[in-house]
């Protein structure tokens, strides 16, 4: 390993400006422009961002930041005053975004006499399954919330974890693809928080899953990627952690070709301040080091990319607030 102050050069690039990184898969859920007002109060300021499956993302933010108001857009539960949305890449209607997407709110509305499997079932209903289906959809999702063991017990006798679990099963019953999660582990405990992450890195196979939350602690521990939103404007402050990616600082800074133009280096995206997230082939970063070694250029940072989670959220929010 070539210690950060011996490396002095970097090569030149041999030839143009390749595209900075490479081509994602297209997202699921795309959003662009949402802006949504109550009154004078604006809770949503241009908002665009993508989800796509597989994937679980973090929308970190403080009190009255917006959150709950994307997430119920995003459910197509309430209309923005200006804004597109699209799923799979065709624009998508509220109805549309209600059936396709499901909502865990921050306080789950349960009927505190319903069973469990009466409140999945009635929330099925409501959300049109066909009669047919019904029994098999709450079976199923009984059994994915691990909910079976409790199908007889009323709401109103659950425990914080067991209702949060009956909160997630009646936003899944429809079986949607995306999956809009709401502050959904206020009031946990820690084994219950333990089992609530878990469950969500399950789900995450096979849906996009958007998770609020006023805790950075909890988006790093449970999310791939961090969006921050303050005062209703979104930022994206990065992935939470990432296998053969790098968050670099070179002095003199780069130009992005030069960057790639190091061996076992696939993509780089600028970041402010003269950062860099650098993602490697496999076995590229030493390639990497040894062709930093042999030049001019200090290596300021080297760190796994999301290190510097917590720094940027703090310089996106201006505040201590997480
Ligand atoms: N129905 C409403 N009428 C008026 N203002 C509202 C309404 N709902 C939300 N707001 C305001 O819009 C802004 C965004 O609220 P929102 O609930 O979306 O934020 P949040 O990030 O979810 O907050 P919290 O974490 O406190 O739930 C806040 O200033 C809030 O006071």
């Amino acid at each position: 390993m070539v210690a950060p102050n011996s490396v002095r050069t970097m090569r030149a690039s041999p030839h143009g400006s390749p595209a900075l990184t490479e081509p994602a898969e297209s997202p699921l859920l795309r959003a662009e422009g949402l802006s949504v007002r109550y009154g004078r109060q604006v809770a949503l300021r241009e908002v665009s961002l993508s989800l796509r499956r597989g994937e679980v993302v973090g929308l970190l933010g403080a009190n009255g930041a917006g959150k709950s108001t994307a997430l119920a857009v995003l459910a197509g539960l309430q209309v923005p005053r200006s804004g597109r949305l699209w799923l799979d890449g065709r624009v998508a209607i509220p109805r549309a975004l209600r059936a396709r997407s499901g909502l865990l709110p921050h306080r789950p509305p349960l009927h505190p006499e319903l069973t469990v499997r009466q409140a999945v079932a009635h929330a099925a209903a409501v959300a049109g399954v066909p009669r047919r289906e019904r029994a098999d959809a709450v079976t199923d999702t009984l059994a994915r919330c691990d909910l079976a063991t409790v199908h007889a017990r009323r709401a109103g006798n659950l425990s914080q974890g067991y209702r949060q679990r009956l909160g997630l099963a009646l936003a899944l019953v429809h079986r949607p693809e995306v999956l809009l999660l709401d502050e959904p582990t206020v009031g946990l405990d820690p084994r219950q928080l333990a089992r609530f992450r878990a469950l969500v890195r399950e789900l995450a196979a096979g849906h996009a899953i958007l998770l609020s939350s006023h805790a950075l602690a909890e988006v790093r521990r449970t999310c791939d990627r961090v969006l921050v939103l303050h005062e209703g404007r979104l930022t994206e402050a990065g992935e939470t952690a990432t296998a053969g990616r790098r968050l670099l600082r070179l002095a003199p800074v780069p130009a992005a070709s030069d960057l790639l133009a190091l061996p076992g280096v696939a993509s780089v995206e600028p970041l402010p301040e003269g950062y860099w997230h650098v993602t490697f082939k496999a076995d590229g970063e030493a390639a990497c080091l040894a062709a930093l070694a042999a030049g001019g250029s200090r290596l300021e940072e080297w760190a796994p990319a999301g290190a510097d989670l917590e720094r940027r959220f703090l310089a996106l929010t201006g505040s201590g607030a997480a």
